[in-house]
This record gives structure tokens, C-alpha cells and sequence, in this order.
């Protein structure tokens, strides 16, 4: 998907055939074995990887995830999106991406524990705060963040804070990065509300996923007056037409593992879901769920692509048919995490705290800027959504690689 994509974008802009090849094949591909011992005293043994796709404008950054889908290929295309979500979003770095496959639903958290400082001690020679800067992604947390941030530490003999973003306030975390993703998918929704001229007391959402991002996109649209219909998670998903008191929600599937069950809405086939009617569709969970299978039932006004890669390729060929759907695309979408995790990293390399609003107030302004420019660029050259917020990305990259030259 992220190579069709690329290809289309680069046809697009017409890019010279050499610029395209040094920007779309990743810089390095790491694979690392990550031995631990269970809880049950066995051995075993799971696989990790980083992928650093390019380094030609900073460091790489992006998210680490835990998942038993991960694998080398996933990485690589999740790595490649960064590159054009930083680019888009001016952030001086390339894109990375990381992963190691396993389940964190069947690990304690000693186990979690021993995974993390394997895999961050394996990885040790590759990364480091002017190279490759990690942060949360699915299946990981600001606890995660914190055990890397202890190997490296202690490896360097020193607190090395800007090693990683998403850590634990305490360790010198940014205000508000928690919620920085959820917000801002929330935020850019009422960007597109506006446009549509939708107010956000009628209005109503839909989200898929209620982890990290689902959960922080849920709370602040429903802060904005948004009604919460439908909520799903690994568990399955749950609906009511007068709408989901997030809160309450949050609290049942923290204390039962997940949204099924929850007392005060009616249980939902999870796929029905996708296709019930509301004003926003928030996909914050996997890759390829808005599929050449759902694609023209959707129902919704805007579709937010809060996760990585949640529409296929065919089923952007279908949505693009249509004129009914917003689409406000993955890499603009979800881009207030790394935005905020750019911020942290600054306020590391300062020795300095903001205040959450500082870290707000400028993430809104970030989000509203690339939100207008890929609309502008849509309105330009007639190209849907994602392919403005693509030839944004693509073209910055690949004039930096051309300004830069090549050792010949
Ligand atoms: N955490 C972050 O700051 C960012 C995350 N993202 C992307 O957002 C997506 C979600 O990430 P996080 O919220 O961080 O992960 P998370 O691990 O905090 O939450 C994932 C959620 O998805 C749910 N889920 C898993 N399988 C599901 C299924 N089959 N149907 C419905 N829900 C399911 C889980 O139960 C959980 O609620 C990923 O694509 C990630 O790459 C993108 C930008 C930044
Ligand atoms: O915060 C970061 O550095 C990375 C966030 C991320 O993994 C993503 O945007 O997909």
C-alpha cells in the first residue's frame, strides 16, 4: 500500500526517476532477535525490527509497536509514511518505525519489561537522539518509553531524556503528549466540520479502536458536544444512538480488559460498526479495515484516519468516486503524535518544560497549517486528499535529497 501509493504520488509530481529511487527505498533494515525468559522459566525467543527509511533531514522518528501481526514489511511501509507525515508537518526528521511480534495481551509485565530492554539493548548501536528517536505506537506505552530510556541511560552514564518521546512526565515527558494524536484527530475533524458546515452539537462519531488514539479522539470530540455512538476495541463494539459517556466507558474497560459488556450501550457487530450513519468515521486501530468490501457502504460525512493505513488502495478508488466523504488522510490525520513527540524531543534537548497549553496551542497551530496547505493543494491540482498530503510530504523530501547531491 505505502509503495502504490508512493508510485502514484511520485507520477504525480512528475519526479525525476533518480530522486524517486533514493526516496523510496528505506536506508537501513534491522533485524534483531530478542530472547527472553517467561514467567514459566522457558525460553523464547521473538523477533524485533527498526526500520530508518531516511536520514537525509534528522533523525528518523517514529513509534515502536507491539503486535504478533509485526513484521518486516509492515514496518517498512509504516516507516515510509513517517517520512512524508514529518515532512508534511515540517518536523526535521525522516521516518522510522519499529516493531517486535508478540502478544502483549498474553505477556505480565515483567515479561513486557524484559521484552523491551532485549529489544532496546540490541538496537543500542543504531539509535540515539540525533539518529533514530522512538515513541508509542500500538501495543506500547510512556512505560515502555521509560524502560528504553533506562538502557540507554545507563549504557551512556547518563539521563539521556531526548533518547525517546511519549516517556512518563516524571521522566521528563512533554504535557499533553499522551493525548496529542486523539486530540489532534479530533481537532482536525471540526477543521473539516467547518468546512462542511456541520456544527459539532448535531454531529455525531463512530470510532474504531480504544486504545491510545481512540480513546483520546473519543474524549475530546465528545468535550466538543460530538455524540459518541459506536466504540469498538479487540473486544468487540458497542453502540447507543443518544450517545457513549466516554468516561464511563474508559473506566469498564480498564477494569474489564474492554469495551464488550459495557452496561450502558447495546452490543454491535464490530464490521456493522463501520457502516452505521454518523458525520465522523475514526478508524484508530488497524491497517486495510476500509476495504474494497465496506468502502461504498460507509455512511459517513468525514472519514479520519486516525490510525496507519486503515483504507486500501482499492477502497480509495472507490471513495474517491464519491463526493460524500471528507477524507482527511492518515498522514495529516494521526500527525499531532509525532508533532508533540517533536516538541518533547525539543524540550529535552533544552533541559526545558512547557506548559500543556504551550504544547496545545502550538500543536493546533501545526495541524491547522498542513491542513489548510493540503486542501489548498487539492483545490490547485483537482487531486484527492491523499494525494495532496502525499505530494506535500514526497515533494519536501526529495527536493532536500536534491539540494543535498550524491557522492558520485
Ligand atoms: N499512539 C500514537 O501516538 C500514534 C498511533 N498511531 C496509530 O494509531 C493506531 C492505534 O494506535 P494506538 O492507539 O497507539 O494503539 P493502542 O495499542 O493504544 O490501542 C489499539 C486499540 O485498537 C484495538 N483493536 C485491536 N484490534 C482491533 C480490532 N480488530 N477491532 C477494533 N479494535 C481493535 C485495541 O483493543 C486497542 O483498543 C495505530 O495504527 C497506530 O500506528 C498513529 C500516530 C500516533
Ligand atoms: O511520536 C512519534 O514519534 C511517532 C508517532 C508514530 O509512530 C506515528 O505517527 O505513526
Amino acid at each position: 500500500m505505502a509503495a502504490s501509493q508512493f508510485d502514484r504520488t511520485a507520477d504525480f509530481l512528475g519526479l525525476d526517476n533518480a530522486v524517486r529511487e533514493r526516496c523510496k527505498w528505506p536506508k537501513r533494515l534491522i533485524t534483531v532477535t530478542v530472547p527472553i525468559q517467561r514467567d514459566s522459566g522457558e525460553t523464547e525467543v521473538f523477533f524485533g525490527y527498526r526500520v530508518q527509511h531516511h536520514l537525509s533531514r534528522g533523525p528518523v522518528k517514529g513509534g515502536l509497536r507491539f503486535h504478533p501481526d509485526v513484521n518486516l514489511g509492515e514496518v517498512a511501509a509504516l516507516a515510509m509514511w513517517m517520512n512524508w507525515k514529518c515532512a508534511l508537518m515540517d518536523l526535521p526528521y525522516g521516518g522510522g518505525k519499529g516493531g517486535v511480534s508478540c502478544d502483549p495481551r498474553q505477556m505480565s509485565e515483567h515479561e513486557m519489561e524484559s521484552v523491551t530492554r532485549r529489544f532496546a539493548t540490541e538496537i543500542l548501536p543504531f539509535i540515539g537522539p540525533e539518529t533514530d528517536v522512538m515513541a508509542p505506537d500500538m501495543g506500547t506505552n510512556a512505560q515502555t518509553m521509560a524502560w528504553i530510556t533506562d538502557v540507554y541511560s545507563t549504557h551512556k552514564g547518563y539521563l539521556a531524556p531526548d533518547i525517546v518521546t511519549g516517556k512518563p512526565v516524571e521522566l521528563q515527558g512533554s504535557q499533553g503528549r499522551d493525548m496529542a494524536t486523539g486530540h489532534g484527530v479530533a481537532f482536525l475533524i471540526t477543521r473539516a466540520f467547518s468546512k462542511l458546515k456541520i456544527k459539532e452539537k448535531d454531529a455525531s462519531a463512530i470510532i474504531q479502536g480504544f486504545g491510545n488514539v481512540g480513546y483520546h479522539a473519543a474524549r475530546t470530540l465528545s468535550r466538543y458536544g460530538v455524540s459518541i455512538r459506536g466504540i469498538s476495541d479487540v473486544t468487540g463494539a458497542v453502540w447507543n444512538e443518544a450517545g457513549i459517556d466516554v468516561d464511563k466507558l474508559k473506566e469498564y474497560a480498564d477494569k474489564t480488559g474492554g469495551v464488550i459488556g459495557f452496561p450502558d450501550a447495546a452490543p454491535i457487530d464490530p464490521d456493522d460498526l463501520l457502516i452505521q450513519p454518523c458525520d465522523a468515521l475514526v478508524p484508530a486501530a488497524l491497517e486495510r479495515v476500509i476495504n474494497d468490501k465496506n468502502a461504498q457502504q460507509l455512511q459517513c460525512r468525514v472519514l479520519a484516519e486516525g490510525a496507519n493505513g486503515p483504507t486500501t488502495p482499492n477502497a480509495d478508488a472507490i471513495i474517491e468516486q464519491r463526493d460524500d466523504i471528507f477524507l482527511i488522510p492518515d498522514i495529516l490525520c494521526n500527525a499531532g503524535g509525532v508533532t508533540v513527540s517533536y516538541f518533547e524531543w525539543v524540550q529535552n534537548l533544552q533541559r526545558y518544560q512547557w506548559t500543556e497549553e504551550e504544547v496545545i496551542t502550538k500543536l493546533e497551530t501545526k495541524l491547522e497549517t498542513a491542513f489548510e496547505k493540503v486542501i489548498w493543494f487539492s483545490e490547485q491540482n483537482k487531486t484527492p486528499h491523499r494525494v495532496s498530503a502525499l505530494a506535500l510530504g514526497i515533494s519536501e523530501v526529495a527536493a532536500t535529497k536534491s539540494i543535498r547531491g550524491l557522492f558520485p
